[in-house]
Parts: structure tokens; C-alpha cells; sequence
């Protein structure tokens, strides 16, 4: 038999969580989460379940300190959402200083990398619920600095 169709009215909230959108010469820094982790695999944002009592802002520090060995910086929230398995995503954009050194733990992450949001969409691994991101931002419902076009693809690739 088949699930009901999605509902984020009626679809009880499960968990929070809270993910950080890091900015570098228009490019993205995204994840490919390991093997051990849900959705192995799968490419996204860095970021994870936000603990209780724990703020978004210091949810999205941690984890970025948990899984790529830095610290950041929140900005801002620029978007919220629900997946369809109830769990509700803060979506942050977040700096980390242009010299860092990303070190990931290979626990959650499998590797990372740098990609225009044409890339990212277009990539046949990227985790379901960041097509809906993307698409909102394409809708331009939100926008996020350091992009003149995010959805023109780069000249140099
Ligand atoms: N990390 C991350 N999680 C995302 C993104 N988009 C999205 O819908 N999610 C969802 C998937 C999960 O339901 C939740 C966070 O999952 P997670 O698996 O990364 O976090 P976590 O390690 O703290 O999870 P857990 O061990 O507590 O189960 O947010 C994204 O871009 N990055």
C-alpha cells in the first residue's frame, strides 16, 4: 500500500535540525555523508540534529566544529522547512575564515567539496529535500550573499 501524500500541516514534527550554507568565490561547501551515517552517500549541507535546549545558531557551530573541524560563524536564518519524514531544517548562512583548513571527520563525512548551486542541483546525489532549497531560492524566496546569479552557470565551470 502506498504512504499518504506528504502533508507538512498534519506530518508530526519529529526533530530539529540545523544546517550551515558556507559561501567561498560563489560556490557552496557541500558534503557527501558517509557510509555510516542516514542517507549514506548522499550529498548536502554541513549540520545535524540540533540538541535540547541548544539554540539553532549554537547547533549549527557545533556541528560544523563536529564534522569539519572548524569553527564558523552564523549569520543569519534564511530558510526553514520540513522534510516528509518530519523533521524540521533551519537553514543558516554561515562564515568560516577564507584561510581555514577543513578537516572532516570521517565518522559523518565521506569528503567535501566546492559547488555552484548549477552544479549541486544538477548532481544525481544530492539529498532529496535540498532540490526543495534550491528550488526556493531559484523562486527567489530567500537570498543569500556573495551570488550575483546563482542559477547561471560560472564561465569558467
Ligand atoms: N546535515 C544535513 N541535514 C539535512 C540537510 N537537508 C536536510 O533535509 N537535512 C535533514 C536530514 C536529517 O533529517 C536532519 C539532520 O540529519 P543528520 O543526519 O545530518 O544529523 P545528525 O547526524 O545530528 O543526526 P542523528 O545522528 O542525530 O540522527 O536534517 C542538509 O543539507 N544537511
Amino acid at each position: 500500500m502506498s504512504s499518504p501524500p506528504y502533508n507538512p500541516q498534519t506530518t508530526p514534527v519529529r526533530r530539529k535540525a540545523a544546517v550551515a550554507v558556507i559561501v567561498r568565490q560563489q560556490r557552496l561547501l557541500v558534503i557527501r555523508r558517509s557510509q555510516k551515517v542516514a542517507a549514506p552517500g548522499k550529498l548536502c549541507f554541513p549540520g545535524g540534529g540540533i540538541l535540547p535546549d541548544e539554540t539553532e545558531h549554537d547547533a549549527v557551530v557545533r556541528e560544523i566544529a563536529e564534522e569539519m573541524g572548524v569553527m564558523c560563524f552564523p549569520q543569519q536564518k534564511i530558510w526553514h522547512s520540513q522534510t516528509s519524514w518530519g523533521t524540521e531544517v533551519a537553514w543558516w548562512s554561515a562564515d568560516i575564515a577564507a584561510d581555514a583548513q577543513l578537516q572532516i571527520n570521517e565518522e559523518e563525512v565521506a569528503e567535501f567539496f566546492w559547488l555552484h548551486p548549477t552544479q549541486l542541483h544538477a548532481h544525481a546525489d544530492l539529498l532529496p529535500s535540498n532540490h526543495e532549497f534550491l528550488t526556493a531560492w531559484k523562486l527567489a524566496k530567500f537570498t543569500i550573499a556573495g551570488f550575483s546569479d546563482p542559477f547561471v552557470p560560472l564561465a569558467d565551470g
